[in-house]
């Protein structure tokens, strides 16, 4: 039970997206949010993250292993995000980006050691002084995979993660996100569009219109 949410409610311009939305995502676990565009999805996810929009009113609980994270600002809710644009800084080679994510504190050698275990993990092990600018679409997307863990998140949020890449990719990448996801034991939730996509629970939100978030099995 490790991220759970309770009674959210979230609301744009008096328009209702979400009425006492509850759900619990258990370790290693990947839920995925499906549902109409603009029903809310992405907002979710800013809520959850603490990055929502002026102009939304939002309420409702977050516990993060069972910790309270719902007024705590961004960086100490220890929630990890993932989307489709990677993000990766162009000005810095792989190894860089992911040493930029690690906590601080650690020691140079414990450093080099999380960096060449992450670039293993994505089977890119000879890739640290890389640009990024030469990886292919799935070596940035597993990159970015990396550089997102090895900030140690507590808890995972998808957006849309897969949609740019070519349906080969896609399908190898989505098995190496569900792996990682569940070798880290870490709770994640997941938003596309495409139920190809999906892993497990799928949580499928209602029009923005209708005033519920309802699930399906
Ligand atoms: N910054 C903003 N200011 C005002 N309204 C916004 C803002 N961001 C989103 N909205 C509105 O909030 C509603 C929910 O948007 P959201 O992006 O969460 O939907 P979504 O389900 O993720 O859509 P999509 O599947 O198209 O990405 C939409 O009606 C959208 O127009």
């Amino acid at each position: 039970m490790s991220l759970e949410l309770i009674d959210i409610n979230l609301s744009i311009e008096g328009r209702t997206l979400l009425h006492d939305f509850s759900l619990t995502v258990a370790n290693g676990e990947t839920v995925s949010i499906m549902g109409p565009s603009g029903c809310g999805k992405s907002s979710l996810l800013g809520y959850l993250c603490g990055s929502l929009a002026p102009g939304f009113k939002a309420s409702g609980e977050i516990y993060v292993r069972a910790e309270n994270v719902t007024h705590l600002p961004m960086e100490k809710r220890h929630i990890g995000l993932l989307f489709q644009d990677d993000l990766l800084f162009p000005h810095m080679s792989v190894g860089e980006n992911l040493a930029f994510a690690l906590p601080r504190g650690l020691s140079r050698k414990i450093r080099q050691e999380r960096i060449s275990q992450a670039l293993e993990s994505a089977g890119l092990p000879d890739f640290h002084n890389a640009d990024p600018a030469s990886l292919s679409g799935g070596q940035r997307s597993r990159i970015s995979l990396m550089r997102t863990l090895l900030a140690e998140p507590r808890a995972l949020l998808l957006d849309e993660p897969f949609s740019r890449l070519d349906a080969d990719l896609r399908q190898r990448f989505r098995s190496f996100v569900f792996e990682t996801i569940r070798e880290q034991n870490i709770p994640a939730l997941l938003v596309t569009h495409d139920m190809q996509d999906c892993n497990g629970r799928i949580i499928t939100l209602a029009d923005t219109h209708a005033k519920t978030g309802v699930a399906h099995a």
